[in-house]
C-alpha cells in the first residue's frame, strides 16, 4: 500500500471550477480525494477528522472545506457572531502536514445577476435577484424532524443541500463527518444512500477537552462560568450511560429526568434529552438495544449539543 506523499503548505482553492479541476487532476493521478467540510474556526475535534482522511488507505489527497453556510441558520439564530480566523485555521491545517488543499469559497450559491457582495453571507433565496436565485432544497424527510431539526427548523434542509453542492463540486471518493453533530451525520449517510452519490461517508469519534467538554467552535463563545456550567452535559451523559449498562432494560423517561434535572441545576436551559436508535433516530422507550442519547442545552447565549453511544446488544 502506497503512503500518502507529505502535504505542505494547502493550496487555497475559492473558485469552484479551479476546485472540481483539483479533484479531478488528483484522481487522474491515482489518489483517493477525502474531504472534510467544516465551518471553521478549527479545533482538535475537526484536526482528528484530517487525521482520519489522512489516514484513508492507500494515496490520498485531503480537502478540507471551510464555509459557514447561511442556509443552515434560520434569521434568528448566530450566523452573524459565528466565529471565523481563516488565518488561524490555515496555520493549523498546515502544521498537520496533513492537508493538500483548502476549500473556501466566498459564496456557493448562485443569488442572480444583481445581487451585492453583501448578500453572500446571507441565506439565499429564490427572490433574488427578482427569482433568479438559488431554489433547489434537499429535504431528508423523517430525519430531519426530531432532535435538533425540531428546534433548527432549516438547519438540516440547508446542511444536505450544501453538503450536496460540496459533493458535486469536490467529487470526493470519501467525506469525513464528526458524531458530535450525530443527527447530522446520519442524514448525510441517508441522503447519500437515497440520491445514489459515489461517496463513502466516515463517521468519526467525538474529542472532548480534558475535562470532557465536547470540542465545538460555539465553545469561545461561553463565559468561564458558563463552561464549567456547560461541563454538566458530558457528566449527565456519561453517569447515563454507566446507569444504563447496570440496569438491564432502562426506561428512557427515567434517564432522561436525571439528565434534565443535572443541566437544570447547573443552569442549563434543555432544548432535548432524547434517546434514540443510533441509525434510524427513531426514540426508544426501553435502553433494550443499540442506542444514543442526544442533548441539545443554552449555557447562557449558546447552544451545545452532545451525545453518547450504548452498545447494548438487543
Ligand atoms: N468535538 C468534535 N469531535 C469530532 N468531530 C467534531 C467535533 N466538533 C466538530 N466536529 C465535526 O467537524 C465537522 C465540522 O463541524 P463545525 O465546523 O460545525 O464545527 P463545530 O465545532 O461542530 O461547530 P459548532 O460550534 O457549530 O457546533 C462536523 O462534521 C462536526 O461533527
Ligand atoms: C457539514 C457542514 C460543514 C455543512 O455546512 C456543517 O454543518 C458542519 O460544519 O457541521
Ligand atoms: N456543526 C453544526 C453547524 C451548525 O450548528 O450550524
Amino acid at each position: 500500500m502506497a503512503a500518502a506523499a507529505p502535504a505542505g503548505e494547502p493550496e487555497v482553492i475559492r473558485d469552484k471550477a479551479a476546485m472540481r479541476a483539483w479533484s479531478r487532476r488528483q484522481r487522474a493521478e491515482g489518489k483517493t480525494v477525502v474531504l472534510v467540510p467544516t465551518m471553521g474556526f478549527l479545533h482538535e475535534g475537526h484536526l482528528s477528522l484530517v487525521s482520519a482522511a489522512a489516514a484513508v488507505p492507500g494515496p490520498v489527497a485531503v480537502v478540507v472545506s471551510i464555509y459557514v453556510n447561511p442556509s443552515q441558520f434560520a434569521p434568528t439564530e448566530d450566523l452573524a457572531t459565528y466565529p471565523s480566523d481563516l488565518a488561524g485555521d490555515l496555520r493549523k491545517l498546515a502544521s498537520t502536514g496533513a492537508v493538500h488543499a483548502v476549500f473556501n469559497p466566498p459564496d456557493l450559491y448562485h443569488r442572480g445577476a444583481a445581487v451585492s457582495a453583501r448578500r453572500a453571507a446571507e441565506a439565499p433565496s429564490c427572490l433574488d435577484a427578482g427569482g433568479d436565485g438559488h431554489e433547489t432544497w434537499i429535504r431528508v424527510e423523517r430525519l430531519e424532524k426530531g432532535l435538533c431539526g425540531a428546534s433548527r427548523p432549516v438547519f438540516f434542509r440547508g446542511v444536505a443541500t450544501v453538503v450536496a453542492k460540496l459533493f458535486n463540486v469536490v467529487e470526493p471518493d470519501v467525506a469525513m463527518f464528526g458524531k458530535k453533530d450525530y443527527q447530522q451525520w446520519r442524514l448525510i449517510c441517508r441522503m447519500v444512500r437515497d440520491l445514489d452519490f459515489a461517496v463513502e461517508i466516515v463517521g468519526s469519534e467525538i474529542v472532548r477537552e480534558a475535562d470532557g467538554l465536547a470540542m465545538s467552535s460555539r465553545n469561545v463563545r461561553l463565559s468561564p462560568e458558563e463552561r464549567e456550567k456547560a461541563l454538566s452535559i458530558s457528566r449527565s451523559l456519561v453517569n447515563a450511560r454507566t446507569a444504563a449498562l447496570n440496569n438491564s432494560n432502562s426506561a428512557s423517561e427515567h434517564i432522561k429526568d436525571q439528565i434534565v434535572q443535572t443541566l437544570t441545576e447547573a443552569g442549563g436551559r434543555v432544548d432535548y434529552v432524547e434517546t434514540v436508535e443510533q441509525e434510524s433516530l427513531v426514540p426508544v422507550e426501553t435502553i433494550d438495544r443499540p442506542v444514543v442519547i442526544c442533548v441539545a442545552a443554552w449555557f447562557g447565549k449558546v447552544r451545545l449539543i452532545d451525545n453518547i453511544e450504548i452498545h447494548i446488544q438487543s
